[in-house]
């Protein structure tokens, strides 16, 4: 039987960063992952957090839950028909419904072969102490990946002071308290917290709130000139807040190659690129394409 973990959480908490620690300690313990990525845009750009020797799926439009339970199957058994592996890691969008997730993967055709440990899900912890200021949509959304998880991970907590970091902790669990905390940065979590999740995984819950039509929309934008990184980090200062991430590649005047860009919740990463992507972003929220962007 090979293991099968969901990834779930909102846009930009940390599901790839939780992704790419993983395999890395799977590999680290001469285990084979492989992965099905499902990701909200159209393009792939966190599928490059998975080494070329991993068996990969992606599913780039819609989402896991909408796109029908076939798409799901037929991507699973696309890597039973491949390459051995021994776990199966499933990063679910940010605006999935993890329980919808998870129905999409149980499937009577694979019963003898995947054994579905559980539904990791990465809870950004700066968020969920601002969760009032969300939309009641994408609140209630939020709350149901915490609720439905068997882990559950308070990342980013290296952007709290102690006392918040006490009364995240407390407050998740009343949401949810069935499953294991574990607080972490960049969702680094020991391999063998996550093993033991079909110990504590009796029933999967089955029961979920209605969450009626979600407004999220993706763009996906090319730079077509340069852009002052001054006016462009003053463009995200005004954002409005209904944009909820931003990842891709900048073109940055002065710079040579399009430069590595993340955007969570008003949080901004920059890094550099030593090789030359298209510079493309994807944008990820409420009324994206009536959004002014520099340069486009
Ligand atoms: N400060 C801080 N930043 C973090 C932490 N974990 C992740 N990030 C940053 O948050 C951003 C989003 O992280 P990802 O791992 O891509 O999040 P995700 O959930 O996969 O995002 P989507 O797939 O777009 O929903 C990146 O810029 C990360 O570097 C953390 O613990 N602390």
């Amino acid at each position: 039987m090979k293991d099968v973990y969901l990834l779930s959480g909102f846009l930009g908490s940390g599901k790839t960063s939780l992704l790419t620690d993983l395999l890395r300690q799977l590999k680290a313990q001469g285990l084979k992952p492989a992965v099905i990525m499902n990701e909200f845009g159209k393009l792939p750009f966190d599928s490059q957090a998975v080494d070329e020797d991993i068996p990969l799926k992606e599913m780039l439009e819609g989402c896991i839950c909408c796109s029908g339970a076939e798409k799901t199957e037929a991507q699973i058994q696309g890597l039973l028909h491949g390459p051995e592996f021994d776990v199966l890691v499933i990063e679910t969008t940010g605006a999935a419904h993890p329980v919808e997730a998870l129905d999409a993967v149980y499937s009577p055709i694979f019963a003898d072969q995947l054994h579905i440990k559980g539904i990791i899900t990465v809870a950004d912890s700066k968020r969920f102490l601002e969760r009032e200021t969300l939309p009641v949509q994408m609140r209630s959304l939020f709350l149901e990946q915490i609720r439905h998880a068997h882990l559950l991970l308070a990342n980013k907590i290296d952007l709290l002071t102690d006392s918040e970091a006490a009364k995240v902790v407390q407050d998740i669990q009343q949401v949810n308290p069935h499953a294991f905390i574990v607080q972490t940065t960049h969702a680094k979590v020991p391999l063998n917290v996550v093993e033991r999740l079909s110990a504590t995984t009796s029933q999967f819950p089955v029961e979920k709130a209605p969450i009626t039509s979600l407004q999220l929309s993706t763009r996906l934008v090319t730079f077509t000139t340069p852009v002052e990184r001054e006016v462009f980090e003053q463009w995200l200062r005004a954002l409005p807040d209904t944009i909820y991430r931003m990842k891709g590649y900048v073109w940055v005047k002065g710079i040579t190659n399009p430069m590595l860009f993340q955007y969570a919740y008003g949080m901004v990463q920059w890094l550099p690129e030593y090789v030359k992507m298209s510079p493309q972003l994807v944008i990820i929220g409420e009324n994206v394409n009536e959004l002014k962007v520099p340069s486009i």
